[in-house]
């Protein structure tokens, strides 16, 4: 497979401040990967270092092959055929949707331009609004202009910052897997920056977690829920919590959990592990003996998320019912269901 997207060791650094730190990221020809994480850790001055308008002190960007920013070269955003796609839509109020989807394309004889300007709006099922205004526009449609307007040149790479956040949430994971499906159709390769992991999980075939600065994981969506490489990723990807456990004389795990056999695991008795707890492995069970008390709840609709204490102090994340409504401070009947046990070795996870 052709290498498209060759991000080789780089850091970026405002004066004593790395805000990147040695990130390598590759990707073929038509995926689509994220940087994914929490506010500051660096994801948007990494697009921004690949688009060529943040220069980079250390490492190499290139794109086919060809070597794009070192610390002591860059070559301009215009000439690096990347595409860009902003939260903002920033569509061209003057200019209907033909005109601003065809705006890059004014090198092009009238009839080719015409026909590249339809068939790309074909492709964002936008093919009836040509002579529409921006103005006239849903959020969602706007985005899907602004979609077809950096897809319109043929940019060998597609970059998209946080392209969903105005719009409302479920229309923005919906965007998500509809966008995805048309740079499939295409082929386009594409980077989006996102901090919201379910557009990521919509989106990406690889999602790349960045926390102060450095990936802490570059994987399939589904390894980083199951298998997170540290505690960050454990905790950012689905938000769970890390409790304290030991084994115990018969090489169990079964205080406040319920029984679990760690023997196949070689740990020692004694030994002290950390195991991770998502929302939904603890449920709800009205003949359960184990009662916990609520410290939190917050209302999502269809659930309470409820954050319970275990005896000895420390806090572990339930996700019941709606119809379940416990008040704060009172006790929760609930039972451990642990479909996937993710164990960590201090900040290392064990794979079993
Ligand atoms: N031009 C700059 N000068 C100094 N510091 C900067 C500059 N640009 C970014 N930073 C700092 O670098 C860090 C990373 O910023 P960046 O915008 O890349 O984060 P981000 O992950 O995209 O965050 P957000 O999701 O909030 O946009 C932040 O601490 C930010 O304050």
């Amino acid at each position: 497979m052709t290498q498209q997207l060759d991000v080789n060791r780089v850091s970026v650094r405002f004066g004593d401040f790395t805000a990147v730190d040695s990130a390598s990221i590759t990707l073929n020809k038509g995926e689509i990967g994220c940087l994914l994480g929490p506010s500051g850790c660096g994801k948007t001055t990494l697009l921004r270092a690949i688009a060529g308008f943040q220069t980079i002190n250390e490492g190499q960007i290139s794109v086919r092959g060809r070597v794009l920013s070192t610390p002591d070269m860059q070559v301009s955003p215009e000439q690096r055929r990347v595409g860009m796609v902003f939260q903002d839509f920033a569509l061209f109020p003057h200019l209907n949707v033909s005109a601003n989807v065809g705006f890059g394309l004014r090198h092009l004889q009238r009839r080719e331009r015409e026909s590249r300007v339809r068939r790309l709006l074909k492709m964002v099922s936008l093919d009836d609004y040509a002579g529409a205004w921006p103005h006239e526009l849903s959020g969602g449609q706007q985005q899907r202009v602004a979609l077809a307007r950096a897809l319109a040149p043929g940019p060998e790479i597609l970059l998209l910052d946080e392209p969903f956040s105005s719009l409302d949430s479920e229309l923005r994971t919906q965007l998500a897997s509809e966008v995805r499906d048309l740079l499939k159709a295409d082929g386009v390769t594409a980077i989006l920056v996102t901090h919201d992991q379910h557009e990521a999980f919509a989106m990406a075939d690889q999602v790349s977690l960045l926390h102060d600065g450095h990936i802490d994981q570059t994987d399939v969506p589904y390894n980083l829920y199951h298998r997170p490489a540290n505690a960050f990723v454990a905790q950012f990807i689905g938000g769970g919590s890390l409790i304290d456990v030991t084994v115990n004389a018969d090489g169990e795990l079964n205080d406040r959990l319920g029984v679990l056999d760690m023997k196949s695991r070689s740990f020692a008795p004694g030994q002290q592990l950390r195991l991770l707890i998502r929302p939904d492995d603890i449920e709800y069970d009205e003949s359960s003996a184990i009662q916990l008390r609520v410290v939190e709840r917050a209302f999502r609709g269809a659930n309470f998320l409820y954050e319970l204490l275990l005896p000895d102090g420390q806090h572990v994340p339930c996700l019941a019912p709606s119809h379940i409504a416990a008040d704060k401070g009172s006790l929760l009947p609930v039972r451990f269901n642990l479909q996937h046990v993710v164990i960590f070795n201090g900040e290392h996870q064990v794979f079993t």
